[in-house]
């Protein structure tokens, strides 16, 4: 499991509403082509696709991953994500017990797990989380109830604790700002309008992983 993430790590998370007025699979699409490495379907807020409509578009999603051969992976839904066949799930504190889930979906399948503590990381690597998502690491725009920017301390602090466990950062993230997060030993960075607002993605996904390059672990 450990070699699907490898670093650098572009994790692509997007939902119908982060698309910023482009069509939602045809920014997928170019970000599978300009070299993500995990997308995630994080379908929220108003005018979210729900019901048949997301099962469909969801399918639509798991389509160009596996043509792209690319996890693919849903957030807090795992209904929908049995019922498409995703990759994996990724849940939040406040969604189902993580015990639960990895029950539920089996061991084959990804399973990420937000934690903000040592404690929550303890207990998501216990009920065998594949990744751990922290953040915000920044500002962001797109999580209405983010909680305040926590920089990177927190992932220092998972990492050395331990070290085997994938982290992502999420929260803000850009080229610009990406040194600090490889710097803190993340395995990846986790972006939605860094990508999905970008006027060339692949462009912008080269920038995340150049940013990598020369950032001494
Ligand atoms: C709130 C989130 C935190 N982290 C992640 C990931 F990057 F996948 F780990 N995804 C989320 N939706
Ligand atoms: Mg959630």
């Amino acid at each position: 499991m450990c070699n699907l993430f490898n670093k650098p790590s572009v994790y692509f998370i997007m939902g119908t509403q982060n698309a910023s007025g482009k069509d939602p699979l045809k920014v997928l699409e170019e970000a599978l082509k300009g070299g993500i490495t995990h997308f995630q379907l994080r379908e929220k807020g108003t005018g979210a696709l729900r019901g048949q409509n997301l099962v469909e578009f969801a399918e639509k999603c798991q389509e160009l991953c596996t043509q792209y051969q690319i996890p693919f992976l849903i957030n807090d839904d795992v209904d929908l994500a049995l019922a498409v066949g995703a990759d994996g799930i990724h849940i939040g504190q406040e969604d189902m017990d993580c015990g639960q889930v990895r029950a539920l979906i089996g061991k084959e399948k990804m399973l990420g797990v937000s934690v903000h503590s040592l404690e929550e990381a303890r207990i998501a690597i216990d009920a065998g989380a594949d990744y751990l998502g922290m953040g915000p690491v920044y500002g962001t725009r797109s999580k209405a109830d983010a909680k305040r920017p926590a920089g990177t301390v927190g992932i220092e602090e998972v990492i050395g604790q331990f070290p085997h466990i994938p982290v992502f950062g999420i929260g803000g993230i850009t080229p610009q700002n990406a040194p600090a997060v490889w710097q803190a030993g993340a395995s990846g960075v986790a972006v939605i309008s860094a990508l999905s607002g970008a006027d060339d993605i692949a462009l912008q996904i080269a920038h995340f992983k150049n940013s990598y390059k020369g950032v001494l672990i």
